[in-house]
């Protein structure tokens, strides 16, 4: 197929990344090569965004930090790489903010570069806002796209109670999509077929089965990591240097936040009660 015709699209992976580990970089490779199968895509860029310590989620190090293991894990990528505009906000911010903040910016970059005509951007965007609720998938669009990238346990966390939005989850699904890499303990296909809007946007749902399974989490890193144990392999080796230069993750940092409820929670358990 001809590239012209091909939808281009950035990747955006939201989460803690505490630290960055080789799963979350095999993310991106899989979740490209998947979409560009389809015949329909053209990955350009892929963007980590490291959430702020404000999202208060136990064991959660410095934002500096896990910013700068991101930086330091994507020196040798072409095409992902680290934005810290989320990281460094005073505030926890939604998911759904990050994703709208990094379309605005996908939008205006091309502007810059191709010298749109705004009033013609102004119009399509007008358009998407107001198709994006009810479609049943999303329509073809000749501008670029954002889609979330996840694995399937934050997809599953969907259906936290008082985790998400629903309105942050039709906007997501329905106006962006999203990419949700399987992880084993989890069945994505089963969960969208659970949900009423999940399913509604389904074909802006792209499930990537890793059959590598690679149970590879921030959370084994770590708990290795206190014990003394060796994480080599688990992620590059720049970071195992970067880790043991700063003396991160101890006993001690792990208990960092620890009677402090997740940002989400408190905010819409603080809303509902209100
Ligand atoms: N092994 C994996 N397979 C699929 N997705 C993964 C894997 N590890 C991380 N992810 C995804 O990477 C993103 C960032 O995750 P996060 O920073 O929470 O890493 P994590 O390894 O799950 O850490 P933690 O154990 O602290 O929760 C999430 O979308 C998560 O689902
Ligand atoms: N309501 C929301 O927008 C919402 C809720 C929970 C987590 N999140 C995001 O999902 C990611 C999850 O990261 P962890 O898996 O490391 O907890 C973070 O970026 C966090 O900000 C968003
Ligand atoms: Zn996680």
């Amino acid at each position: 197929m001809e590239s012209q015709s091909l939808t281009r699209v950035a990747l955006l992976a939201c989460g803690s990344f505490n630290p960055i580990t080789n799963m979350h970089l095999r993310m991106f490779e899989l979740a490209r090569d998947h979409l560009e199968d389809t015949g329909q895509y053209s990955v350009v860029k892929g963007i980590i965004s490291p959430v702020g310590d404000a999202y208060k989620k136990k064991g959660l190090i410095e934002a500096s930090h896990r910013v700068e293991m991101a930086r330091l894990a994507t020196e040798s990528s072409s095409w992902i790489k680290v934005d810290t505009w989320e990281s460094f906000q005073p505030e926890w911010l939604e998911t759904a903010k990050v994703v709208r903040h990094h379309y605005e910016e996908m939008l205006s970059a091309e502007h810059n570069s191709d010298d749109v005509d705004t009033v013609k951007y102004g119009k399509k965007r007008r358009v998407e806002e107001n198709c994006f609720e009810g479609s049943v998938h999303q329509k073809k669009r000749d501008g670029p796209q954002l889609m979330l990238l996840c694995g399937a346990d934050v997809l599953e966390s969907f259906g936290i109670p008082n985790l998400w939005k629903q309105e942050d989850i039709a906007e997501i699904v329905g106006r962006y999509g999203l990419v949700c890499i399987t992880r084993s303990g989890s069945d994505p296909h089963k969960f969208i077929h659970q949900s009423d809007v999940l399913w509604r946007h389904r074909k802006n749902i792209h499930i990537v089965h890793e059959w590598v399974t690679n149970e590879i989490s921030a959370t084994h890193v770590r708990r290795a990591l206190r014990r003394g144990r060796s994480v080599r392999y688990l992620l590059p080796d720049s970071i195992v240097h970067y880790i043991q230069e700063h003396h991160l993750y101890s006993a001690e940092s792990e208990q960092k936040n620890a009677d402090v409820t997740l940002a989400p929670l408190q905010r819409y358990t603080t809303a509902s009660s209100s």
